[in-house]
């Protein structure tokens, strides 16, 4: 996988920013069998992913080999608190990307940004070659846009405020920018997540009171199904249908919760709350997961699980982007990752390239024998 179009995907390893302040964040040995990277599925359908584009969704045509996720020079800001300061990244479809770095270096933020519960205050969000949030020209497919027909990484039109600290409850961008217009503020979170992204976020919101059944079929209401919910009998006989397909998968990769079908969700270990969290992200059928830290608190044997099924779902033609504290873990799974430092790229690479970079094993990656153990 050889990603074109974006400077910082160069190999051999490129160097993007100083890492002097990168500070070690966790030693933690890897755990689980170690697997090789192999190579990325096909991705889905793109003529079935356009038909689901909101009307009026600006759509970059003009990217050679477009990326399924492309972050363009994305500044956030969290009121006075600037935590990303000029992030590009991509991700590819069928990739597992690994998103590291230290606490607080911008790794949750981001993931927001993407999910639209965050607006970027400068830059842009792509996801197949659609302007999900942000500033940034391409070619109108709907008309309503801003685009005037270049695309690349710069894109900006003097947005220079942000909308404050914004929760985790919703989308807090409209009609928030300091210069008062109302230009491109982004997809709520709901339309991001009916094209086909899902976020997994750190500490496993589940509903606790929901049993596990329940708490899954929540994550199977798009707007997408509920389209097709209005759209007559047989389209509703086939969502249904696909929600059970979805449900038989889900259950395939955590048998624990077809176990636990009935039981309140709040009563879950934290493991299987987990699975739940990833399960029910899994029900809306999407082409990115973005997954906070899933291995977060879990003992070693479920970290391994953990990880097995994040491969295991990449297989399936899913695309990851993958924040995690366990570095070494995750670069065996990823393709490709991104070591953040103070809301900026510091580092860029496959997966093996960060693993043996003596800066990454330093900061992350524990003792020399430990990340040994990870290169291949
Ligand atoms: N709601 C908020 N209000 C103000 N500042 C925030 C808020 N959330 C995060 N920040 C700040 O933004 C910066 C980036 O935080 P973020 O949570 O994205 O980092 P992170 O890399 O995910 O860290 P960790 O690994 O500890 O979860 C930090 O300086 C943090 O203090």
């Amino acid at each position: 996988m050889t990603p074109e179009g974006n400077p910082l995907d160069g190999s051999p390893l490129e160097n993007i920013a100083p890492l002097e302040n990168i500070s070690p964040v966790d030693s933690t040995p890897p755990t689980g069998s170690a697997s090789q990277v192999g190579s990325a599925p096909q991705a889905g359908s793109v003529s079935a992913f356009r038909s689901t584009i909101p009307a009026g969704t600006l759509v970059d045509l003009t990217v050679p080999e477009r990326p399924l996720l492309d972050v363009r020079d994305a500044e956030v800001a969290y009121g006075a608190v600037t935590a990303l300061r000029g992030i590009s990244l991509r991700v590819d479809p069928g990739e597992v990307v690994a998103l590291l770095g230290a606490n607080g270096a911008g790794k949750t933020t981001t993931l927001r940004m993407i999910s639209g519960l965050l607006p970027p205050a400068r830059g842009s969000v792509w996801f197949d070659g659609a302007r999900l949030a942000g500033t940034g020209s391409g070619t109108g497919l709907g008309g309503t846009g801003t685009g005037g027909g270049t695309s690349g990484h710069s894109g900006t039109s003097g947005h220079s405020g942000t909308s404050g600290n914004c929760g985790t409850s919703g989308h807090c961008g409209a009609g928030a920018w300091s210069d008062g217009t109302r230009d491109s503020p982004g997809l709520p979170v709901h339309r991001v997540a009916a094209l086909g992204i899902s976020h997994v976020p750190e500490g496993r919101r589940i509903f606790p009171a929901m049993t596990v059944a329940e708490d899954l079929a929540m994550g199977a209401y798009t707007d997408r199904r509920r389209a097709w919910s209005r759209a007559g009998r047989e389209a509703r006989r086939e969502a249904r249908r696909d929600v059970r397909r979805g449900l038989d998968r889900v259950h395939a990769l955590f048998p624990r919760l077809a176990e636990r079908d009935r039981q309140p969700a709040g009563t879950l270990s934290g493991g299987e709350q987990q699975m739940l969290a990833i399960g029910r992200a899994l029900m809306a059928r999407p082409r990115l997961v973005l997954l906070d830290e899933p291995s977060l608190g879990l003992a070693p044997k479920l970290v391994a699980t953990i990880f097995e099924v994040i491969e295991e779902i990449n297989a399936d033609g899913v695309t990851v982007l993958l924040v995690e504290q366990n570095a070494a873990a995750a670069l065996r799974i990823a393709h490709r990752g991104y070591v953040l430092d103070t809301g900026q790229v510091a580092l860029a690479g496959s997966a093996d390239e960060l693993a043996r970079d003596p800066r990454v094993r330093d900061a992350y990656l524990g003792s020399p024998s430990d990340s040994d153990a990870v290169a291949p």
